[in-house]
């Protein structure tokens, strides 16, 4: 029997070296359930894209995996997620240090109020750094993909460049403290194409060093940027109270190529969301 007869949905989103391991994950914020029984594994030093339709629950997902939603009152947190096979939520671990090894950058740039330079220096200053803070600052602006643009006004005020490069120096400051995964939460959809395309150009390149998990309403750059695609969606129900949940979690080729389940199906090409 040949091999892709014998293939399964379990083969399909099997990933090898998972620094995420999801499992049963259901959130709920007092006593609506946003997100119920999601259940995948996150490949490490790959780009997996979180899509679906609004309100489906990518956000909330994204910030179970760096502890965000500890910050939001009356969120629970049920379920497993495993980061390098420890759960994340055990009670001895502190969430502060898992947020630093696990960057985040939102949907619009937000520098903070102070010079590009400090911008960067900010994380590797409050954690002690003791390196040469010139050199890390260049490097994480390079990894960045912004040095070229900025180095002769390393004083200036993070805020005083255009948007892309202030979601590329929100990018810098992010990498400067050395996280094993950037968590991307539709870090273009401020940005113009042009902007958009260095970004995509960006995470490109830092996938192999770094693990990055993007939520993106673009089908397009889900398409362009990831390895892996999960698709979530809300449950057949009333209204808008209804749970989000994971529909399909494979290699992004197979989601946009040959899913046959008919919900991705329709949700890839625009029939529904
Ligand atoms: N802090 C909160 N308190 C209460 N409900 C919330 C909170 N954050 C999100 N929700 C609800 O949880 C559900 C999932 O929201 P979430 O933002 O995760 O979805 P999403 O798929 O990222 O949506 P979008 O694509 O519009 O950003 C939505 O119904 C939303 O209204």
């Amino acid at each position: 029997m040949t091999a892709h007869l014998t293939e399964t949905t379990a083969d399909r989103s099997a990933v090898d070296d998972p620094v995420f391991e999801i499992a049963d994950a259901s959130v709920t914020y007092g006593s609506f359930v946003a997100l119920r029984n999601v259940s995948f594994d996150i490949p490490r030093n790959r780009v997996t894209a979180l899509i679906g339709p609004s309100g489906c629950g990518k956000s909330t997902l994204l910030r179970c995996l760096n502890r965000m939603n500890d910050l939001i009152p009356g969120t629970t947190v049920g379920g497993t997620i495993n980061f390098n096979g420890e759960n994340m939520y055990d009670d001895d671990i502190d969430a502060a240090e898992v947020r630093r090894r696990i960057g985040m950058v939102f949907q619009r740039p937000n520098p903070f109020q102070m010079s590009i330079y400090d911008n960067v220096a900010f994380g590797p200053r409050l954690n002690g750094y003791k390196g040469n803070m010139d050199d890390l600052v260049e490097r994480s602006l390079q990894r960045a993909g912004l040095w070229d643009e900025v180095y002769k006004k390393l004083k200036d005020s993070g805020t005083a460049i255009s948007g892309g490069q202030q979601q590329r120096l929100c990018i810098a400051r992010a990498i400067a403290v050395e996280p094993e995964v950037l968590l991307m939460d539709e870090p273009c959809s401020a940005l113009d194409p042009i902007a958009t395309l260095k970004i995509e150009d960006l995470i490109r390149e830092l996938a192999g060093t770094l693990t990055i998990v993007i939520v993106t309403h673009n089908m397009q750059q889900a398409g362009r940027v990831s390895d892996k695609t999960a698709f979530f969606s809300v449950e057949d129900g009333d209204a808008d109270r209804r749970p989000g949940e994971l529909v399909e979690f494979a290699d992004t080729e197979y989601i946009f190529t040959k899913t046959t389940n008919k919900r991705t199906e329709d949700y890839i090409s625009g029939r529904f969301g």
